[in-house]
């Protein structure tokens, strides 16, 4: 019997010994490059020495379970490890497709680890000056470094931010994670854009390698509670007012963590972001001040590292900026749309029902579509200035809005879109964001600076009843709080 929460024997772990193992010595230095198609679990243990996967080690002898991964094991260490691995059928896949289940692996001597760990070192001792100089100034702290990740689409930035992040944890250090990947579902749904303080190892059995957070409920990792701006889109170029209003939101609770907080200020923050060149100068330059950000790492494009050096070249004379150059891991592979959307339906899916060793039980309820006040982020190919924003509800009209009021609405025209009487079949389907906002209220603006306290998903809607059937991962009746639709689809 399964109890959810608690795993069960549904999955059990399968002892590589009974299957295909292979086991080689991967040499110090050296990384193993693997890919993991979705129809394949590959079962990984290390049996001796060190290894680790974005920089998270992988415990001594205890069995890893991967899938729908593309990963490189590295041995940091000169004596290397030695690995064990099997694979098996993933049998929570719909068979039938045509997609291999092969593993596909090569062993790279020429790994830019050694640079990924000097600039580790150095960001390190940026944290442990950090430390001394708040010991000495408790009255007057300063925060550790704010370090912001670009590059082009597949330039591994991710990976970095994941290696980075890791080794803080290893010294006893609490960065704040921030992803401002909308694609990526870092700690939440694909669509949002995070900031989580990384309190434990990133859990790589999970659907996306960073692990649950408190919706989870118990967990082998420490679930991680990450601030969520709900974006509602997948790339920023969708609404890129939007986006950057909801970057500079979040930088915002950012700073003020950092302020109440002594470990993760000396810590400092490690951003993530989507493929950004010199085009995007003005998001660039948004998230720099937005994070009060002193460190650029630019990975692998000399041209957007020149133009930034030239673009910053005030703040780094002044030493409140350093920029640097990194090389790209030759590993790195250029993701498919349908791998990504498959990862993105892993990720979902792991939200409400939980993973392999923690299945959950999501809640199913219905509830009547008239019961919520609806929004939806506009996409800028459709705002047409001439239609106002009117939420719902009947005290939001422009007789009784003052000054003050009106600028907001008509700010908001750009943003976000009221759902009066919403197309309950349009809903279908769809992921839907519970914000902190109760309905009744009456401020345009706090819609844009409210963070999310969930998700949703509508299952199925019956327009003659008016009634929705949505899942919820918490047993409880859905909050009458605002609800922002966003456009992320996604079919149980
Ligand atoms: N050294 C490596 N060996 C094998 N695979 C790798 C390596 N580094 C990264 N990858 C994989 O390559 C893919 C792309 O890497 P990553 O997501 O880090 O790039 P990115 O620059 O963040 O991409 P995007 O611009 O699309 O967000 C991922 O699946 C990642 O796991």
């Amino acid at each position: 019997m399964s109890i959810p929460g608690f795993g069960g024997d549904e999955n059990p772990v399968e002892d590589l010994s009974e299957t295909n193992a292979t086991t080689f010595h991967l040499e110090g230095k050296s990384e193993w490059r693997f890919e993991v198609p979705f129809k394949t679990i590959l079962s990984l243990k290390v049996t001796e020495g060190v290894g680790e996967i974005f920089g998270t080690e992988l415990p001594l002898n205890v069995p890893v379970q991967l899938t729908g991964v593309k990963y490189a094991l590295y041995a940091p260490l000169p004596e290397g490890c030695t690995v064990e691995y099997s694979t098996r059928i993933n049998r929570d896949q719909a068979p039938g497709s045509s997609d291999s289940t092969d593993i596909s692996e090569y062993i790279s001597e020429d790994t830019p680890m050694n640079q990924y760990i000097n600039l580790h070192m150095a960001l390190e001792s940026y944290r442990q000056e950090t430390a001394d100089y708040n010991y000495l100034n408790p009255s007057s702290p300063r925060s550790g470094p704010r370090v912001l990740i670009l590059g082009n689409r597949s330039a591994g930035k991710t990976a970095l931010a994941r290696i980075l992040s890791s080794y803080a944890y290893k010294m006893d250090h609490h960065p704040v994670l921030v992803n401002l990947n909308p694609r990526d579902g870092v700690f939440s749904l694909p669509g949002s854009l995070t900031a989580t303080p990384i309190s434990d190892t990133f859990d790589l059995e999970s659907a996306n390698g960073y692990g649950g957070t408190t919706t989870s409920g118990s967990a082998v990792h420490n679930p991680k509670q990450p601030v969520v701006k709900n974006f509602g889109f997948l790339s920023p170029t969708d609404n890129l007012e939007l986006y950057k209003y909801q970057v500079s939101k979040l930088g915002v609770v950012v700073m003020s963590r950092l302020e109440e907080d002594a470990d993760v200020r000396n810590s400092g923050v490690i951003i993530d972001t989507p493929a950004l060149n010199i085009k995007d100068i003005n998001v660039i330059e948004n998230i720099v001040s937005d994070f009060e950000v002193n460190v650029v790492v630019v990975v692998d494009n000399e041209r957007l590292l020149i133009d930034l050096r030239k673009k910053f070249k005030h703040k780094i004379s002044n030493s409140q900026l350093a920029m640097v150059k990194i090389p790209k891991s030759g590993g790195v592979v250029e993701l498919d749309d349908s791998f990504i959307r498959q990862c993105q339906e892993e990720t979902i899916k792991e939200y409400f029902n939980g993973d392999r060793k923690t299945p959950l039980s999501p809640f199913k309820t219905e509830v009547d579509v008239k019961d919520f006040r609806y929004f939806k982020g506009v996409l800028s190919l459709d705002f047409n200035p001439s239609l106002s924003f009117l939420p719902s509800g009947d005290s939001y009209t422009t007789d009784d809005m003052d000054e003050d009021r009106k600028k907001d609405e008509n700010s908001m025209d750009k943003f976000y879109t009221a759902l009066e009487d919403p197309d309950a079949s349009k809903l279908e389907n769809l992921i839907i964001a519970i914000t902190q906002l109760p309905q009744n209220n009456k401020q345009p603006k706090d819609l844009l600076n409210t963070c999310v306290l969930g998700y949703i998903h509508v299952s199925r809607v019956d327009e003659a009843r008016g009634k929705m059937k949505v899942l919820s991962p918490m047993v409880a009746a859905i909050p009458r709080n605002i609800l922002l639709v966003t456009t992320i689809g996604y079919t149980e």
